[in-house]
């Protein structure tokens, strides 16, 4: 058995067990200061890389000569310079679909827990404040047949909007790369410009890839147009948010409330105003943080991995064309 891998990131036993039909597999559950020699060391000779979060660029990749595959186990894959890894010939696979629902679920979570304000009542209620019947002040604002606009329509962006349609009766909205006309039969959707959509919906939700285009796509300007009683949901990744144009748009009420799962620096800022405000709520980046999509992911990542290592079709590989200049 001469291929090795290296699983970087906390897996299931029964992956690791996969993975060591293949190849020697060196784990590490997470990356620390402490082991980052150690790891490092490891790479050199090293053909398969798997786990999550860690950039690899040109920098990485000149410390791993014999690297072949990186597994990523996340459907994002904005850690990866994929122009750097396809100039050397390392295929790239990610783990879409087997996490929609699990993320979907998560986003509806922070809209409702947003709009009702769930959070900040729990801790009033924990903190013995309710001492009387609840008044106007804490009221929170309908999700229920409201209009909800997703940016980036894709895989998640269309398992939100069936929980939307079907459980909710709202109103779908979307802003894509393209149209989809699909989507717009299913959920009775309506495609719009970025601006027309911030401008009628009441809740907006992020679902773009963090790419180029897409980095800081709403910034002040952008929360300016929507409606102050709107509330703005990110689960995409923090960077496509300009988040001091979110802290000032909060500041100055343009809009109602923001439900965060990313942040631009992860983990987030203990000192960042955005974990003061009682009208943001903010979860961990726990998107598909469950047990079950964890080993979905996980195994999917590791069935990429044997599947470079046996010479078979990747199941989820990231096509990439080389860039010329
Ligand atoms: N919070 C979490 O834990 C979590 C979990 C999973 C995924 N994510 C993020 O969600 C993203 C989306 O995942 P997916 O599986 O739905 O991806 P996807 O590729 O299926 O969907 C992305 C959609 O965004 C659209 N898009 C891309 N660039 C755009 C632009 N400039 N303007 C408008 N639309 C644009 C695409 O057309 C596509 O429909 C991931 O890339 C990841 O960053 C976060
Ligand atoms: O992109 C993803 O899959 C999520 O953010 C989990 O890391």
């Amino acid at each position: 058995m001469s291929e090795k891998i290296i699983v970087y990131r906390k897996v299931d036993e029964q992956v690791l067990n996969y993975l060591r039909e293949y190849a020697e597999v060196v784990y590490f559950e997470k990356l620390t200061p402490e082991n980052m020699d150690e790891f490092y060391s490891e790479l050199e000779t090293t053909t398969v890389l798997l786990g999550s979060l860690l950039k690899i660029d040109e920098s990485l990749l000149n410390k791993a000569p014999n690297l072949k595959m990186v597994a990523n186990s996340s459907v994002g894959y904005d850690n990866l310079d994929l122009q750097a890894l396809k100039s050397r010939g390392i295929i790239a696979s990610n783990t879409p679909e087997v996490l929609n629902e699990t993320v979907a679920d998560t986003i509806f979570g922070l809209i409702l827990s947003t709009a009702r304000r769930m959070p900040e009542l729990v801790q009033w209620v924990k903190n013995g404040e309710w001492n009387e019947n609840l008044t106007e002040e804490y009221f929170g604002v309908d999700v229920h047949h409201k209009k909800l606009g997703i940016i980036g329509m894709g895989r998640i962006g269309q398992t939100l909007a069936q929980r939307a349609h079907f459980g909710f009766g709202m109103d779908i909205y979307y802003h894509n790369r393209s149209r989809n006309l699909e989507v717009e039969e299913r959920f009775n959707a309506t495609f719009c410009s970025l601006d027309d959509l911030l401008q009628e919906v009441d809740f907006v939700c992020l679902l773009t890839p963090l790419t180029k285009e897409t980095e800081k796509m709403m910034g002040y300007e952008q929360f300016k147009k929507m409606k102050p009683s709107a509330i703005f949901i990110n689960a995409s990744r923090g960077k496509t948010v300009d988040e001091e144009g979110l802290i000032q748009a909060l500041q100055d009420g343009e809009i109602l409330a923001a439900g965060l799962d990313v942040y631009e620096k992860e983990p987030v800022d203990k000192n960042s105003p955005l974990l003061s405000m009682k009208n943001v709520v903010t979860l961990p980046h726990i998107g598909s943080a469950t047990s079950e999509t964890r080993l979905k992911m996980t195994m999917l990542a590791a069935q990429n991995a044997v599947a470079y290592l046996t010479g078979k079709e990747i199941p989820t590989e990231i096509k990439v064309k080389l860039e010329t200049h």
